[in-house]
């Protein structure tokens, strides 16, 4: 069986980063001969195959690489006289068209090897058009590579921009989009997710409410120099910085201030209300694009709560246990540790505060251990019942609260 080593595993180890998951492209076979061989059918409509010891995956040698609306891959037609080079130029980018043989011999007839010296994200050929996606692709490598000094082609930009005007990139299905932000989100860098997305025009169609805050001035007494655009980006790396790989926290920091393109448009902006405001634009973004609960859940909380975190060394007792009860915290006690990560990056994602202390992470979860410690229970023993013990409880968690601040 000709087997070769494709796509993101080859690239990965030429840039000597670490290996991710392995795919392999197949040639000569049919679905039934790769059957009788004993692998394992991936779903219905791909012609890939799980081999019957590792588990990897092994797809067909194919000529067309289309999507198609409701389905979460390709269409595809694969035949056994497709070859290696054919089934490579239908593929992305030439950084992801090197193929490697059982020796470890490189096939790379589109000079990927000399794209990835060059740092360039270049396409293909004329049937990248193929599948919308890969505009997103392009920007969510660019979030993992632009670190390492890579750009995106002018020719390959130029044809991201004609995808995004022909306005196909509003057939992509929610999970494929989802999945692409998520790898964005998981990758050192982002920003170079929004800003290749900007670049090609496609921002505006696949986050219309991300898109928004670009041009919308920030506070001023903030950083006057920049825009909410701008302090989204500052604030989603820092992200990526302090809490690497986790997205919840990534998608709350992307999204704590959607609300500011719905307040006031004045001079000097004080965005009077924007955590409020945010919430609706917040719930439709997570609507259109299926996002799973718990990214949802903290970036609704993170969108309220933000400005209440950051004043938390002036909050009262009772105002404290109160953002503790809104975060669902007694029952959620992981919630807590997400927000402030998403809330440092708030504070710290702004030009000249990088390095800042954030004095305020630390106080919340003390507060925090010092309230989850009182329990029901313990009152309970204490011959209290029914709504009493609501009450009781309550009163507890915020002595134990002033407690803590206290000593
Ligand atoms: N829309 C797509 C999706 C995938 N591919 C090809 O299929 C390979 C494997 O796809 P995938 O695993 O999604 O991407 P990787 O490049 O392997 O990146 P990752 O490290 O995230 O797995 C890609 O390298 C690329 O050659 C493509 O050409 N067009
Ligand atoms: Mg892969």
């Amino acid at each position: 069986m000709k087997t070769y080593l494709v796509g993101g595993a080859v690239r990965d180890r030429l840039l000597g980063l670490p290996p991710g998951d392995r795919d392999f492209v197949v040639v000569g076979e049919t679905p039934d001969s790769m059957l009788a061989a004993g692998f394992r059918p991936v779903g219905r409509d791909f012609p890939v195959f799980l081999h019957p010891d590792t588990g990897e995956e092994h797809a067909l040698a194919r000529t067309e690489r289309k999507s198609a609306p409701g389905h979460r891959g390709f269409v595809v037609h694969a035949d056994p006289s497709v070859t290696l080079e054919q089934d490579l130029e239908r593929r992305d980018f030439t950084i992801n068209a090197i193929a490697e043989d059982a020796d470890g011999n490189l096939v790379d007839p589109f000079g990927g090897v000399r794209d990835l010296e060059a740092r360039v994200l270049r396409h293909v050929g004329a049937a990248f058009v193929e599948d919308p996606l890969r505009v997103l692709r392009a920007a969510r490598f660019m979030a993992r590579f632009a670190p390492l000094g890579f750009r995106v082609a002018p020719e390959t930009m130029a044809l991201m921009q004609r995808m995004s005007a022909s306005g196909e990139l509003s057939s992509l299905v929610a999970e494929r989009v989802w999945q692409e932000l998520c790898k964005a989100l998981a990758a050192p860098q982002p920003s170079a997710f929004l800003r290749t997305l900007r670049e090609a025009d496609a921002l505006a169609v696949v986050l219309p409410e991300v898109d928004a805050l670009y041009g919308v001035p920030q506070r001023a007494e903030y950083h006057p120099e920049i825009d909410t655009g701008a302090h989204q980006e500052l604030v989603s790396d820092m992200a990526a910085r302090l809490a690497p790989g986790d997205t919840v926290v990534g998608f709350a920091a992307l999204t704590h201030d959607l609300g500011k393109a719905l307040t006031p448009k004045q001079e000097l902006p004080r965005h009077i209300g924007h955590e409020r405001a945010g919430v609706a634009p917040l719930r439709r973004l997570c609507e259109r694009l299926k996002v799973p609960l718990e990214h949802r859940d903290l970036a609704i909380i993170a969108c309220r709560e933000h400005l209440n975190v950051h004043r938390m060394l002036e909050l009262r007792d009772e105002t404290v246990l109160e953002l503790l009860e809104r975060c669902d915290a007694f029952r959620k006690p992981g919630r807590i540790e997400k927000l402030v990560i998403a809330c440092e990056a708030d504070k710290r994602g702004r030009l000249g505060l990088e390095d800042q202390p954030y004095p305020q992470g630390p106080e919340l979860r003390r507060l925090h251990a010092a309230a989850l410690a009182v329990n029901a229970r313990d009152l309970a023993t204490e011959g209290l019942d029914g709504p009493r013990i609501g009450q009781a409880l309550r009163k507890a968690r915020i002595a134990a609260i002033r407690a803590a601040r206290q000593s």
